[in-house]
C-alpha cells in the first residue's frame, strides 16, 4: 500500500501491511485447505443469475463506492458521521449497528469499513457543500440500486413463502418485509498480508429475512460453514448471492435455515475487496410466533442480539426464542 492508500484506511488497520512481508503461500492457518464451492438453498444460500440489475449498474456503484473509500480516514468519517444527520454512516471495525446507526463495541476487530445507508431516508438527503459532489452521484445510484434490490427481495419472498405454503396472514405480507427497513452496506475489507491475521467479519448468520449480496469485480473471501469446513464462494461477475436471514428461519418455522459465514481474505489475492450487501427487516412490532418460536417482535429480537453482543461478546440469536418442546 502506499501512503495515500494507508490514509484512507483507519488508523487501527494501517499496522497490518508494514511488518509483514507479504507471502502468497502462507495460507496455511485453516487446519484443511480451502475448499471452493458455489451454494445451493439447502446451505441457506444460493446465487442469482437472471437478476435483472443492469450490469452498467452494479459497476458503477462498486465504482463509486471504491473512489469513497479510497478517501482519506478523516473525510469519511467527518462526511458521514454517526453523529450528523447523513442517512450514509461510515464505520470501521464492526458491522453491528444501533437503529442510530452507531456502532456497537463487540470483542474483536473486524477488518472492515464500510458505509451504512438508510434507503428510506436517502431520496431527502442533502449534502453538506464540501461533500459534494462523490456523495451525491454515490446517492443516486444508491437509490436506483435499492429499488431495483428491494424489488428482488420481495419476489424472493413471495416465492419462497409460496414453495412452502406458508399460511401468513396476507395483510402482513409487506410487514414481514418492509420496505422501510432496506438498508444497503458497503465494505471495504483490506488486502490481508498475514495469513494468521484477523477476520474481515466474523462468522454469523445475517438478522434479516434475506439479505442479497453483490461481490460483483471483486476478490473472493466469502465463505460459507458446511459440515465444519469453511467453503469460499468465489465472485462471479453480474451474479448476486441470496442469504437467508434469522427472521425467514422464524418465519418459516425452520424450513429455510439462515446460513453461518465470514469473510477471511486469502493473502494471495493481495487486494483489498469491495463487497455490497442490502438487508431487509419485518416491521419492528409485526409479532412473528408459530409453533417453534415464542412470540417475538423484530425490536426484541434486535435488543436482544445488542445485549448478547455487549454482554457476552456474540450474538446468540434465534435460540432465545425458541418453544422449549421443540428445543432439543
Ligand atoms: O462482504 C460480504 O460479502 C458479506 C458481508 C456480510 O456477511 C454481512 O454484512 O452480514
Ligand atoms: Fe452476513
Amino acid at each position: 500500500m502506499n501512503k495515500l492508500e494507508l490514509e484512507s484506511y483507519p488508523p487501527e488497520f494501517r499496522h497490518l501491511q508494514t511488518s509483514q512481508n507479504p507471502n502468497p503461500n502462507q495460507d496455511t492457518d485453516d487446519v484443511e485447505p480451502d475448499k471452493e464451492a458455489d451454494p445451493i438453498p439447502d446451505w441457506g444460500a444460493f446465487r442469482l443469475i437472471n437478476h435483472g440489475i443492469p450490469l452498467s449498474l452494479l459497476s458503477q456503484l462498486e465504482e463509486q463506492a471504491k473512489q469513497l473509500f479510497s478517501k482519506p480516514f478523516e473525510f469519511k468519517q467527518a462526511s458521514c458521521s454517526t453523529t450528523n444527520n447523513s442517512p450514509i454512516k461510515y464505520f470501521w471495525g464492526t458491522p453491528a449497528l444501533t437503529p442510530s446507526g452507531a456502532t456497537t463495541l463487540t470483542h474483536t476487530i473486524n477488518l472492515v469499513e464500510g458505509f451504512n445507508v438508510f434507503l428510506a431516508q436517502l431520496s431527502q438527503f442533502q449534502p453538506h457543500h464540501h461533500q459534494l459532489p462523490l456523495l451525491e452521484s454515490f446517492r443516486v445510484v444508491l437509490v436506483e440500486y435499492g429499488k431495483h434490490v428491494s424489488t428482488i427481495a420481495t419476489t424472493l419472498f413471495d416465492a419462497m413463502v409460496k414453495n412452502l405454503d406458508l399460511k401468513l396472514d396476507p395483510s402482513k405480507r409487506s410487514s414481514y418485509i418492509s420496505q422501510t427497513t432496506g438498508n444497503v452496506r458497503v465494505y471495504r475489507y483490506p488486502p490481508c498480508f498475514d495469513a494468521k491475521g484477523g477476520l474481515g467479519l466474523e462468522a454469523h448468520t445475517d438478522s434479516s429475512v434475506v439479505s442479497i449480496l453483490a461481490q460483483h469485480d471483486t476478490v473472493s473471501g466469502l465463505q460459507f460453514l458446511r459440515h465444519q469446513r469453511w467453503l469460499t464462494l468465489n465472485p462471479i461477475p453480474n451474479t448476486l448471492i441470496v442469504n437467508i436471514g434469522d427472521m425467514m428461519q422464524a418465519i418459516s418455522e425452520d424450513r429455510y435455515k439462515s446460513a453461518r459465514h465470514r469473510v477471511k481474505l486469502k493473502v494471495k489475492e493481495r487486494r483489498e475487496r469491495v463487497s455490497i450487501c442490502y438487508f431487509v427487516f419485518p416491521d419492528e412490532d409485526v409479532v412473528i410466533e408459530n409453533c417453534k418460536y415464542k412470540p417475538f417482535t423484530y425490536s426484541h429480537f434486535r435488543s436482544h442480539v445488542q445485549n448478547d453482543i455487549n454482554t457476552l461478546g456474540f450474538k446468540v440469536g434465534l435460540p432465545r426464542f425458541i418453544r422449549p418442546s421443540t428445543h432439543h
